[in-house]
């Protein structure tokens, strides 16, 4: 049977994204395993399967390059939420995924033409059983030194339902990324903090209203953007006064979002606007041992040079801010 797949990317965070049809059972994580690869050249890092829903207009399951199965992506929903409001030809819609419906909407481009969505990131918390994380009877870390992890990195815990453990680092420790991968490679294998492993993120501010975040995914290793974390980042950041509540641009190394970050007592609203752009879409079959053989590619050029120039425009945002902001 002829199975279709796009290969698409928000912020250069890349998917496999696939409709499933009702009664036709796959073995998804093993199928993310053998696309997503990373030894393999066009592999991914992660499936989207998007499957009917009886509470949203669609449900969304995510599965990380490993085949585990993750709560949310962030990135990944605005590429789900491309397909459902093109297909149901509407620009607002609601995604169940595993722990929340989450609303999703088409506005208007960050950049250019490019197609872009804003999607509610939820639900959010710092208790540290949410992610979960064990720090000797700490119920949050916020904004603190841990000294068995580092002496020079402010650290926090969170939830978006995902977990993530934000790190606002100095400078050294964006230029070379040995440490970031050491710290999250031991908190992703058998360790006494993190029992379901997480998503590790480091930040460093880009200007007044900017910060730059790269992520060590849980399940991946590092990836271009992780949607989840820069929001989860920009609020840490936001939290702690780095940057102002409101709009926050979010550098990665992939190009930027923006994270809308609005507080109200207790409660807060989060919402990630960023790209999501389809660079092929390829037809085939699937085995029952989880291999993709593909008859056919359609690649969709004029999106892919688009979205270089996003690329680029963001590369130079970077450098200028930390050309100008030599000493934050
Ligand atoms: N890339 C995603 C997050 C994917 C899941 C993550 N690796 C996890 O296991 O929690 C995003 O854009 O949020």
């Amino acid at each position: 049977m002829t199975i279709i797949f796009h290969k698409v990317h928000g912020s250069g965070n890349t998917f496999y994204l696939h409709e499933e049809m009702p009664n036709i059972p796959y073995d998804w994580p093993l199928t993310a395993q053998k696309m997503c690869d990373p030894s393999n050249d066009n592999g991914a890092d992660g499936l989207l399967i998007i499957s009917q829903s009886t509470k949203a207009d669609a449900k969304m399951r995510v599965y990380n390059a490993d085949g585990s199965e993750a709560s949310m992506c962030g990135n990944g929903l605005r590429c789900v939420a491309r397909f459902v409001l093109t297909k149901l030809k509407q620009t607002k819609a609601t995604i169940e995924t595993m722990k929340a419906v989450l609303s999703v909407q088409q506005v208007d481009p960050i950049f250019k033409s490019i197609d872009t969505y804003s999607v509610e990131i939820s639900p959010v918390s710092f208790e540290l059983s949410s992610l979960p994380m064990m720090y000797d009877d700490n119920k949050r870390v916020m904004n603190s030194v841990i000294p068995e992890f580092a002496s020079d990195i402010r650290f926090t815990a969170v939830s978006v339902p995902n977990p993530h453990l934000i790190g606002i680092v100095p400078i050294q420790y964006i230029e070379e990324s040995q440490f970031q991968e050491q710290l999250a490679t031991s908190f992703n294998i058998e360790n006494e903090y993190f029992p379901d492993g997480v998503n590790v993120s480091f930040v460093h501010p880009v200007d007044e209203s900017s910060i730059f975040v790269r992520t060590f995914e849980r399940g991946v290793g590092f990836t271009n953007a992780c949607g989840t974390a820069m929001t989860a980042s920009a609020l840490v950041s936001a939290t702690i006064n780095l940057v102002p509540f409101g709009d926050v641009t979010v550098y990665n190394p992939g190009g930027f979002v923006k994270c809308v970050i609005e507080q109200n007592g207790e409660h807060v609203h989060l919402s990630l606007i960023g790209n999501a752009t389809f660079f092929a879409t390829y037809s085939g079959e699937l085995s029952d041992d989880g291999e993709f053989l593909c008859n056919s590619i359609i690649l969709h050029e004029h999106e892919i040079k688009e979205y270089k120039e996003l690329e680029h425009h963001s590369q130079l945002k970077i450098k200028d801010g930390w050309s100008r902001n030599e000493n934050l």
